[in-house]
């Protein structure tokens, strides 16, 4: 077995040791040798997922957490800027007819099996531990709740809709009943339609669990969004419940998720291929994320924060990397500060 320290050493990840001490996060038993090694274990396991901010399976990566350039380390933090900057619940919708109309704002919608996580992942991304409702049991979220974050847009004449009040937020991040145990029967319906038909999705987050195998739910959902030519990104979630193997075991769920999305690029043919319709990169996050200022920034969630904006179309990177070089740059900005979003294809 790997040593704590070799696992901290490998994966390039700073020390939060003494913060969770103080929060009182871990209980100590000092009395019993045996019990105070095990505890130690447990320790730096869970500092070990809380302190990256970018923890993700690369192909052909042996490390999870990448070491950040200053460049990735400013994106992130723009990241992370756009998401905490505000949020609003807009409205709950249990079909596709109960949606708001919209026909500005980008889109990205959660999905993935009851309880996966998605409300947790929702409030973990925008730094809101109560804005997405979550529990213990399955069958939490029974409609599609629509969330506007970020930053207020700046619109151009032509982008705006005339006769409507301008948008409050950036971005639109739709929390989604779970599939499988406790769903509703009718979920499939509301949530294929949403994704053939809603004009302003740019994208879906799939979230699976560590836990689990691939279920055929998973399977199910990854085809539907290849079948639309959806963009997606994939997050293995709940990898603090993985004990001392959680890096291997990310990472074999990480390859099974891969081989799948590579197979229906094959099988399907239309376009939605590996790095535009399917990410290769896949994402870790963990713990507690309902508690966000238990864990700090619930595992890579900083990495998925920017994965996201890059599928909806916003581009801190631009920025951060004009400022960063001092360069000429004779293409369009996109400046963080004062986003707009790139005009949809
Ligand atoms: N250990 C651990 N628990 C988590 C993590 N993410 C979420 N949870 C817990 O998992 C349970 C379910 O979380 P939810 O966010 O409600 O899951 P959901 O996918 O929205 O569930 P439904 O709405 O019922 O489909 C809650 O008890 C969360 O606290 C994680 O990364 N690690
Ligand atoms: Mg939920």
């Amino acid at each position: 077995m790997i040593s704590s320290r070799v696992t901290l050493h490998r994966l390039g990840l700073s020390c939060h040791y003494q913060t969770f001490i103080h929060r009182g996060a871990i209980p100590r038993t000092r009395s019993h040798p045996i019990g105070q090694r095990r505890q130690q274990r447990w320790k730096s396991y869970k500092q070990t997922i809380a302190s990256s901010e970018m923890l993700r399976c690369r192909p052909e990566s042996e490390t999870l957490a990448t070491k950040l350039t200053s460049v990735e380390r400013q994106e992130l933090a723009s990241a992370r800027k756009f998401f905490e900057e505000g949020y609003e619940f807009l409205y709950s919708a249990e079909s596709f007819s109960q949606h708001s109309p919209n026909t500005q704002t980008p889109e990205i919608i959660v999905l993935g099996a009851s309880n996966v996580g998605k409300s947790s992942f929702l409030n973990a991304l925008i730094g809101r531990p109560n804005a997405a409702r979550v529990s213990q049991k399955p069958g939490k979220t029974t409609m599609l709740n629509a969330f506007a974050v970020g930053p207020r847009p700046r619109l151009s004449d032509g982008l705006h809709d005339k006769g409507t009040s301008p948008p409050k937020h950036s971005l639109i991040v739709m929390d989604s009943p779970g599939y499988g145990y406790k769903s509703r029967s009718d979920w499939g319906h509301a949530v294929v339609e949403y994704i053939e038909k809603r004009s302003m999705l740019r994208g879906a987050v799939v979230l699976v669990s560590m836990e689990k195998k691939l279920l055929p739910e998973d399977r199910w959902i990854l085809k539907t969004l290849a079948k639309f030519n959806t963009r997606t990104i994939v997050v293995v979630t709940k990898a603090d419940k993985g004990g001392s193997h959680w890096a291997t075991t990310c990472r074999e769920q990480a390859d099974v998720l891969r081989r799948e999305m590579g197979e229906l690029e094959q099988r399907l043919g239309n376009g939605w291929t590996k790095g535009s319709g399917w990410m290769p990169d896949i994402y870790v996050t963990a713990a507690n994320m309902d508690n966000i200022n238990k864990l700090g920034n619930g595992g890579g969630i900083g990495g998925v924060r920017l994965a996201i904006l890059n599928m909806a179309g916003f581009n801190p990177k631009a920025e951060v990397e004009q400022k960063a070089e001092a360069v000429a740059y004779t293409g369009r900005i996109v400046s963080f500060d004062d986003i707009c979003w790139k005009v949809a294809p």
